[in-house]
């Protein structure tokens, strides 16, 4: 154990406290049902999905709502008001947890799959930084034009990431005010680790994991809707 000190050591063995941090404050303007988080599919709503997976996992639960809506009745968890852009939301709720680990993950992705939130979530305490990721499968090529074909990309390690990003809380709030303070904005929170060359642990995702942003995606997610909620979620 040579170069650990007595803290550490005592960290790695004690149990952390583990919030999930769900942004929902998005408008949903892709979809075009209003806000997205409260869209229903297989008669739940995607926020109600998030916290029903993420809740036995997890000492507490924050989502970051538009401004001016309310959790519905009986949701167990503590809402926030969310901020202008995902990364915004994401720093509001960094700011209202204590937790030693978060788990953030989209209202807009509502199929969890346990193995997954218990991968992420063990990688964050060992590593500091963990997403789920799924290895790109379609062929790539950067273009400008939908009617000429542009440069073919290699798709060799390159990954699709998901949500949940698992991380120790301090170390993603400490990357959210530098990028903030830089006026940095990152599309993921995983980015924000990287940028700083901290490690961030891939985590096998799965394909149930897509985020709903279309209409398109939404047809799909009844259609997996109508199977996850018969079958066991592992
Ligand atoms: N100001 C914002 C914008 C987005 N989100 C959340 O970030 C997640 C990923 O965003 P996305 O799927 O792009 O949702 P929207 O921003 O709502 O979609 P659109 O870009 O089509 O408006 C969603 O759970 C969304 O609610 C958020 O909390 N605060
Ligand atoms: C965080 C995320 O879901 C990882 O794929 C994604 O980057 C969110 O993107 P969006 O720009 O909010 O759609």
């Amino acid at each position: 154990m040579e170069g650990v000190t007595g803290q550490e050591v005592a960290e790695q063995n004690s149990k952390p406290k583990i919030a999930a941090l769900i942004p929902a404050a998005g408008s949903g303007t892709r979809l075009g049902r209003g806000p997205k988080a409260f869209v229903e599919v297989g008669g739940l709503s995607l926020l109600a999905r998030s916290v029903v997976c993420l809740s036995p996992y997890v000492d507490e639960v924050l989502v970051a709502l538009p401004a001016g809506m309310q959790l519905p009745n009986g949701m167990q968890a503590r809402a926030i008001a969310g901020g202008d852009t995902r990364q915004a939301s994401v720093l509001a709720l960094l700011q209202a947890t204590d937790a030693d680990v978060v788990l953030i993950h989209d209202a807009a992705r509502p199929f969890l799959p346990t193995r997954v939130i218990r991968e992420v979530a063990d990688a964050a305490w060992a590593v500091g930084a963990a997403t789920a990721a799924l290895p790109v499968a379609d062929t790539l090529v950067q273009a400008k034009e939908n009617t000429d074909w542009g440069t073919l990309t290699p798709r060799e390690g390159l990954w699709a990431v998901q949500t949940p990003q698992g991380f120790r809380r301090t170390a993603l709030l400490a990357a959210h005010e530098s990028a903030q303070q830089e006026g940095h904005a990152a599309t993921d929170d995983a980015g924000l680790i990287a940028r700083l060359g901290q490690r961030v642990a891939l985590i096998p995702g799965d394909a149930r994991l897509f985020k709903v942003t279309t209409p398109g995606d939404l047809a799909l997610a009844e259609a997996v809707a109508a199977v996850w909620d018969g079958e066991a979620r592992t």
